[in-house]
């Protein structure tokens, strides 16, 4: 059965805008997809790449959006190439949406992104009373010395049950990852996130041996080609998910039924759209001793979406 394609490209504002060790991102865009069929049904759908992460460019998915004719197929569907992982999730997310447009039912509990730098000592507490548990705070920002001296603050200030994970970007050197890990195991930080560039596989195999705190890779594993790979070369720590740019979501299900992997899902800043259908595949994929990266999005002020284009 064809299905008829409307597309629309989106930018939102973030605010503040987020500072992360890639610099500042002041804006989320994408496009939103409403897929539709002869008997009425209708799919929504979002992509939201995330390049520096190794998806596609908007360029690119524009594009392929484009190249598409308004009328597609379910053949259509799988032949979206690897390399275009968040048309992937966005074309085939808003085909499930058709076929089951309900959302899911419950959802794991969510982490709250804390500002970068010395703010995040003053914002947990107020994320806090709203009932998050779990906190992330990037780290690379700022200079070594200052994050430590924050973190030996951050850390004891929240109560018991709070947990606070970290996340690198990629961004430590061999020695300063490993002058943040013995700290992490002191402070009892509940993971550490890709500590080491993408390119330092065996690194960080190696560092995910001498350490308490669990590693988590993210960047490394940013597309389903990427989960693989690193799981074929002997991976076992946490696997970051972003199910927005990770590709097909029916085979990451496939693969994460076959392996087990342990995973985190997390958010790349999507509209609600792309949301739900994260939030769909976290349900069902996400290891439930942790919580989930999609704390409501300070970040995303506008929250009515484009209508497509007719
Ligand atoms: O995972 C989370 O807790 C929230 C999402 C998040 O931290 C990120 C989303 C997108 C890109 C990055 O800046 C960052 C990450 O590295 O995980
Ligand atoms: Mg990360």
């Amino acid at each position: 059965m064809p299905y008829k394609l409307q597309f629309q490209v989106y930018q939102y504002p973030f605010y503040p805008p987020l500072q992360t060790r890639y610099g500042i991102w002041e804006q989320r865009e994408g496009i939103i997809l409403r897929l539709s069929d002869e008997t009425g049904r209708v799919g929504w759908g979002e992509i939201a790449p995330l390049p520096w992460f190794g998806s596609e460019t908007l360029a690119q998915a524009v594009e392929y959006c484009r190249q598409s004719s308004t009328e597609i197929n379910e053949s259509d569907f799988w032949a979206i190439p690897d390399s275009l992982s968040a048309c992937q999730f966005g074309f085939h997310s808003a085909w499930e949406d058709l076929q089951n447009p309900s959302p899911p039912l419950t959802t794991p509990a969510f982490s709250a992104l804390l500002p970068a730098g010395e703010e995040a000592l003053s914002a947990w507490h107020s994320l806090w009373q709203q009932g998050y548990r779990t906190f992330k705070w990037k780290i690379g920002v700022y200079s070594l010395e200052q994050e430590l001296n924050w973190v030996r603050q951050l850390a004891p200030m929240l109560p018991q049950d709070a947990k606070l994970r970290l996340d690198a970007n990629a961004g430590l050197t061999w020695e300063g990852a490993n002058q943040w890990l013995a700290v992490c195991d002191e402070l009892a930080i509940e993971f550490l996130e890709q500590p080491l560039p993408v390119n330092s596989f065996d690194a960080l195999l190696a560092l995910s041996k001498q350490y308490q705190t669990p590693l988590a890779l993210d960047e490394s594993v940013a597309t389903l080609t990427q989960i693989k790979y690193c799981y074929d070369r002997g991976w076992r720590g946490i696997f970051v998910v972003k199910p927005s740019i990770v590709g097909i979501p029916q085979d990451l299900r496939e693969f994460c039924q076959q392996t087990q992997i342990r995973t985190v899902f997390s958010s790349v800043f999507e509209t609600p759209v792309g949301r739900k259908a994260a939030l769909k595949l976290a349900t069902e994929l996400s290891d439930p001793n942790y919580a989930i990266g999609f704390g409501v999005n300070h970040w995303l002020k506008a929250e009515v979406l484009p209508q497509c284009q007719v």
